[in-house]
């Protein structure tokens, strides 16, 4: 396992690394999502917790051994949802560390990007690994500043569940922690089981729709609703050029 300081910002490793695969996932094109309807995930997390195990589970029913550690892959599918189809954007990012002062988080600013952009958060720790289960409650802290206003959609994960003997965060402490978020805490094994991954990620959609308010599927978050540009009325345009050309010719006139 890397030590956490390899989270410090600049330090990431995005270069070759000998025998790693990547698992290369075909995205859809955009063109092809469905109108309205998507729903955007980020997933976050300290090193080596598995969050890219998960997401490649998730999209594939596979696990590969070891993936480079990533700078940020973005993936998208199509999934039916209650009857419906619904177009899911997965953004894979990479791995946060608590500060020495265990408050705050080193962080890259790609991470807070995505933690805007999205609708709904994974959060991820290992069972394994006490350290990284300590960084969910600042890292949800940190996703409420980016995100101060309005309802967060978010899963707590403890992964690697099939690592019983190794275990450092009992059951129960996820429960609690996830309950002081306002998500749920779902156990999962990316090596040994594609049906619970699943699962939490439609768990999470089901989530994100309801937080649209189960309509047309556009953001409708505080401070954050971007809505799409109506097209110009024409009518409106010609009043308002008429209205600048007349007011420049009366200052014109009374210079
Ligand atoms: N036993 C076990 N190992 C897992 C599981 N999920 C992932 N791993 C292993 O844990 C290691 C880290 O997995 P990754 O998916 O790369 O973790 P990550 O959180 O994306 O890592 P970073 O790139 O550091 O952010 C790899 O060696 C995986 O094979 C799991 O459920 N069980």
């Amino acid at each position: 396992m890397r030590p956490a300081a390899d989270c410090a910002p600049g330090t990431m490793n995005s270069g070759g690394s000998g025998n790693f695969l990547l698992v290369p996932i075909p995205e859809f094109p955009l063109l092809d999502c469905v109108p309205n309807k998507t729903v955007k995930i980020v997933v976050l997390g300290a090193s080596n917790v598995g969050k890219t195990a998960l997401i490649v589970r998730f999209l594939t029913k596979r696990f590969i051994g070891d993936y480079e550690a990533n700078t940020g892959a973005l993936y998208s599918r199509k999934v039916t949802l209650d009857g419906e189809e619904v177009s899911l954007q997965i953004q894979d990012t990479p791995c946060v560390a608590l500060q020495d002062d265990a408050e705050g988080l080193y962080c890259q600013e790609q991470i807070n990007r995505s933690i805007y952009w999205a609708d709904g958060y994974v959060l991820v720790f290992s069972i394994t690994d006490h350290n990284s289960y300590r960084t969910i409650q600042p890292l949800y802290q940190h996703v409420r500043r980016i995100h101060p206003s309005g309802n967060i959609p978010v899963i707590l994960v403890g992964n690697k569940s099939d690592l019983l003997r190794a275990r450092q965060v009992p059951a129960d402490e996820g429960e609690t922690l996830a309950a002081s978020l306002g998500g749920v805490y779902f156990e999962a094994s990316a090596r040994e089981n594609h049906e619970g991954v699943h699962g939490a990620f439609l768990h999470l959609c089901q989530e994100v729709i309801r937080a649209f308010g189960g309509g047309n599927g556009e953001k409708r978050r505080g401070g954050l609703h971007l809505a799409r540009p109506k097209s110009p009325n024409m009518q409106e345009l010609k009043r308002r050029f008429r209205q600048v050309l007349s007011s420049k010719v009366k200052s014109a006139t009374t210079i």
